[in-house]
């Protein structure tokens, strides 16, 4: 199984890493998010830019990620935009999806970027690609907020991105009941098991869900999304009770 380094961070081997989103709209409330995480035990941020208000301004985006990233020190960070058709804040053109990513992929600033693997298989391909020539590491993503498709689709999703040569293959499922979270549990081992050459994330959402946040060392999810200020989806937890759930099951493991 590889592991995929960023920074000083590897992920794939111990304990989950934790990653912790900012969701600020302005410069200002995403540096203060940012400069406010020095006291959190955080493994990687997640600047979530489509809540960024000058998102599709690239020169701001990139004066944006190179100040998060002095503020950030050696904390990794993973660039997102997530597109309205996944439960992000803004809807995004193809093409202005792809020069952007490439954009902050080739800035330097982010050491990660998240490309949703549905976007088409040709724009996602040439993203990792291009990422990768960049140095900059690609965690594929697919969210469905309604529902959690059945086993066998959750792993083709996975074995998709692996394919589609993603660094860390990701899926956020919402269980619509709990039967939901031990179907997402077990493609997940599945996943882990018989197909995944290297760390994958997988996550149920809501309330229900929230054991699959913790349990990822027990089942094979390599990182796990907390809250530090405000949560980017249903079911985050306080970062520092989550740390300590997740110390508690390494110790044992
Ligand atoms: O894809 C994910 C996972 C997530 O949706 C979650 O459920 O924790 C949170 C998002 O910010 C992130 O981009």
């Amino acid at each position: 199984m590889k592991t995929v380094q960023v920074r000083n961070v590897i992920i794939g081997e111990g304990r989950p890493k934790i990653c912790v989103p900012i969701v600020g709209q302005t410069k200002e409330e995403i540096l203060t998010e940012a400069g406010s995480f020095a006291e959190f035990p955080i493994d990687v941020v997640e600047w979530r830019a489509d809540w960024y208000e000058d998102v599709f301004d690239t020169d701001k985006v990139l004066e944006t990620a190179k100040e998060l990233n002095t503020v950030l020190k050696d904390t990794p960070i993973l660039f997102t935009f997530r597109t309205a058709k996944e439960g992000g804040e803004k809807a995004i053109s193809n093409e202005a999806y792809q020069n952007l990513n490439l954009a902050v992929a080739k800035s330097g600033f982010v050491d990660l970027i998240d490309v949703e693997a549905f976007t088409g298989d040709k724009i996602v391909t040439n993203i990792i690609s291009k990422a990768h020539d960049f140095n900059v590491k690609v965690v594929s993503s697919n969210h469905d907020f309604d529902k959690t498709p059945e086993k066998e689709e959750l792993i083709r999703r996975l074995c998709k991105m692996q394919e589609l040569d993603a660094d860390i293959p990701k899926i956020a499922v919402m269980p619509t009941c709990r039967r939901d979270v031990l179907m997402l549990l077990d493609a997940t081992l599945e996943m882990t098991e018989s197909y995944a050459d290297r760390p994958i994330i997988t996550m149920s959402m809501a309330g229900t869900g929230v054991i699959s946040r913790l349990a990822g060392e027990a089942f094979g999810s390599a990182l796990t999304f907390g809250a530090a200020t405000k949560a980017s989806a249903p079911g985050q937890i306080p970062v520092n009770e989550l740390k300590q759930v997740l110390d508690i099951l390494h110790k044992s493991l």
